[in-house]
């Protein structure tokens, strides 16, 4: 037997071909998707159901199989409420439109560079930060759970709102191109087991937003003066000035042309705090 025979290559026609290669990038995707998240634990569970599904056949225990065809459609409705963070990711994703982000004018480095210069100046004085750059998906939703802003992204605004003591430090600011537009914003935490106990819940709803929504966000440790940037469920840490420049434009896609400013020649706004 040759291995046309054996894998039955003689039978594959041009649409099957299309058929398993689109099955496996859906497959590869989803993969992609619940990769370091909670829901890889239930797909084994799941996977280990159908298993014992089809052994239940074999051996035909009928009562088994009766328990489980009677669960099954609760079961579907169980996934769904359970994998709903997934299923918002995976649709979102499927809806982003890359010829509407063609058109769509980019963001002005400029703006982003007061991101970079008050984090770093935050940084250096341990006043701790969150700041959550909106993309393609909106993020009207946390929005609406803090204080609405309408204000150019500036530097000296971004310090004033962390300051503490000052009162709407608590919590997340939100940015949309080159607009403050919200404060004190609520963010859902992340639930991922496999994350450093270190990272507290600034930390882990940095990370919470950048999993429902494709937002980049900027944190700065109260405790440690770490900078970090959270994108798609991923932290990146221990930048500085330039490095989270460099990062947030290359997120962005713009023409890295200037180095930030060293947080030591910042305005005395900031020097003075
Ligand atoms: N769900 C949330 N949404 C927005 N901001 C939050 C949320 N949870 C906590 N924060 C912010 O994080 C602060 C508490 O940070 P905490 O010390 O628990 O986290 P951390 O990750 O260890 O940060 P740090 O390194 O700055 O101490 C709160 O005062 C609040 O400003």
């Amino acid at each position: 037997m040759n291995l046309i025979e054996l894998f039955h290559l003689d039978r594959l026609t041009w649409s099957s071909a299309i058929d398993i290669l689109i099955v496996s990038i859906l497959i590869y995707h989803v993969l992609l998707l619940i990769r370091g998240t909670r829901a890889v634990q239930m797909a084994l569970g799941v996977g280990f159901l159908v298993l014992f599904y089809y052994v239940t056949l074999w051996f035909n225990l009928e009562t088994v199989q009766w328990i489980m065809t009677t669960i099954l459609p609760y079961f579907v409705v169980g996934i769904i409420v359970l994998f709903a963070a997934e299923i918002r990711r995976a649709l979102a994703n499927i809806g982003k439109n890359p010829l509407l982000r063609k058109f769509s004018p980019n963001p002005v480095m400029g703006a982003y560079d007061e991101i970079v210069l008050a984090a770093t100046a935050l940084s250096t004085q341990r006043v701790g930060a969150l700041i959550v750059i909106e993309r393609e998906m909106g993020l009207k939703n946390y929005m609406e759970s803090g204080v609405a802003v309408d204000a150019a992204l500036s530097y000296d605004l971004l310090v004033s709102i962390f300051s503490p003591g000052a009162p709407l430090h608590d919590g997340a600011v939100i940015v949309q191109k080159d607009r403050i537009t919200a404060a004190a914003c609520f963010l859902p935490l992340t639930l991922n087991p496999s994350l450093s106990k270190k990272l507290g819940t600034r930390h882990r709803a940095a990370i919470g937003v950048t999993e429902e929504s494709d937002a980049v966000v900027v944190v700065v440790s109260e405790e440690t003066g770490i900078i970090s940037t959270v994108v798609g469920g991923d932290i990146q840490r221990n930048l500085d000035g330039p490095s989270l420049r460099q990062h947030l434009a290359s997120i962005f896609a713009v023409a890295d042309s200037a180095p930030a400013a060293p947080a030591s020649q910042l305005s005395p706004v900031a020097e003075g705090k």
